[in-house]
């Protein structure tokens, strides 16, 4: 009897992906492939559609980035866009279904423009490999036992199993409420079969024990001990970049480079006076004819931060209030009052050196010194 063939699928957010994803591929290649009953023979990453709407989950296009960039060392995982592809989120049962399909018949897919069959393992590409390969009779099952009926059903004419390959977390989400259809479970346990990959915390041997329904398709649950129990997750790496703290060697530099390039998982915008003077000046930077510079007649009170003030009629007649600190260059709120007045339609921009967060560019305006304000002297003067 010849070995059956797996196909290792992991569905995610990877947002974004960690050395631990790749990690799980290897320790479970080299689990099945150790038992002597099954070879694997390719890997693939799912990455889910964008319309998961996970928290932190940036955009299918960076993180199918990010994963080619991971999977670059790689000669035998492969990312699938397919899920990011469709018209919505995909159930993880439907996408082991298409791709399990989408194995079994490549040659139709392969001319269907609507797959992109990048993901298709080298084993299935390069047909003259196949041919020797086991019809689904020949095919024992996970851990040496006999396959359920049901899990022979999707190993196809070419006898290559998709499995689900996941950690223990994903495999404990089976109980959150209202996540996993039982349907679904039934379909992915029966018919595809899981790898589950220990992790710590989690007791998928309890778990499994405790479910009647994962208990009797146990035999095409592969669990594994991680041995090097690594507890990186896409979550502690959005921390450290977050933090600005370094997150080397927990993904692939070129992944992290691409975060930085990107900016990907940065804290939303502070309004810092810098963020702000930054933004604003990348804004109204352009000249119009029409403008005019303004600045303090009092300018060793200003640090000379051009701040480009127009296109914003609406606040006109208001007059905006900006904080200026005392006896620092960093720009403590709240510290110190000015005043900017809009006047009519000349004046453009101004040289002040704070802006408060609440401070939005005017059509025009004055800057009235502290001491101006208190009429001692001051006010707007056109350059
Ligand atoms: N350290 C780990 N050990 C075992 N499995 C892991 C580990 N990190 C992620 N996985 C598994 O990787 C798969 C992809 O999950 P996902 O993209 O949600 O990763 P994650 O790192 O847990 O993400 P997040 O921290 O954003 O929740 C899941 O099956 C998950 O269980
Ligand atoms: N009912 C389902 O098919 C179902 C439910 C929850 C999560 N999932 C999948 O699990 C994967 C991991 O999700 P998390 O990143 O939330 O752990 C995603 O690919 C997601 O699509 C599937």
């Amino acid at each position: 009897m010849t070995q059956g063939k797996v196909v290792l699928m992991a569905c995610g957010s990877f947002s974004p992906p960690t050395y631990m994803h790749l990690r799980m591929f290897e320790i479970a290649r080299d689990h099945i492939n150790s038992s002597g009953m099954e070879t694997v023979v390719g890997g693939i990453m799912s990455p889910v559609h964008d319309a998961y709407g996970k928290k932190d989950l940036v955009t299918a296009n960076h993180r199918i980035a990010m994963l080619k960039l991971a999977l670059k060392s790689s000669d035998w995982i492969k990312v699938s866009e397919w899920e990011t592809r469709q018209s919505g989120w995909t159930r993880t049962r439907l996408s082991l279904a298409y791709h399990q399909d989408a194995l079994n018949n490549y040659s139709l897919y392969q001319n269907n423009s609507e797959g992109c069959m990048s993901w298709m393992p080298d084993d299935i590409l390069n047909v003259n490999n196949m041919n020797g390969l086991d019809e689904p009779d020949n095919y024992q099952s996970l851990n040496g036992n006999p396959p359920s009926p049901d899990a022979r059903g999707p190993r196809g004419a070419r006898g290559v199993a998709v499995r689900l390959l996941c950690g223990a977390d994903l495999l404990e989400s089976f109980a959150t409420p209202g996540l996993w259809a039982d349907d679904d479970i039934e379909a992915i346990v029966g018919r595809h079969g899981l790898v589950v990959i220990t992790r710590s915390g989690s007791n998928p041997d309890k778990f499994i024990y405790d479910s009647d329904l994962l208990y009797k398709h146990r035999r095409n649950i592969t669990l594994i001990t991680n041995h090097i129990p690594n507890e990186v997750s896409s979550t502690v790496l959005r921390r450290l970049v977050r933090r600005g703290h370094s997150a080397r060697y927990l993904t692939a530099d070129p992944v992290l480079e691409y975060i930085r390039v990107h900016a990907l998982y940065s804290p939303p915008p502070t309004h810092t006076e810098y963020n702000l003077l930054h933004d604003m000046i990348a804004k109204y930077d352009q000249k119009s004819p029409q403008d005019a510079i303004m600045t303090s007649p009092e300018e060793a009170n200003f640090k000379n931060i051009l701040i480009s003030i127009r296109d914003k009629p609406h606040i006109v007649d208001e007059t905006i209030t900006v904080k200026k600190p005392r006896k620092t260059h960093y720009l403590l709120p709240y510290t110190h009052t000015d005043f900017v007045s809009p006047i009519d339609s000349k004046p453009k921009q101004a040289f002040i050196d704070k802006v408060p967060a609440t401070y939005v560019p005017g059509k025009a305006v004055k800057i009235v010194s502290e001491k101006s304000h208190d009429e001692k002297g001051g006010g707007p003067c056109a350059l």
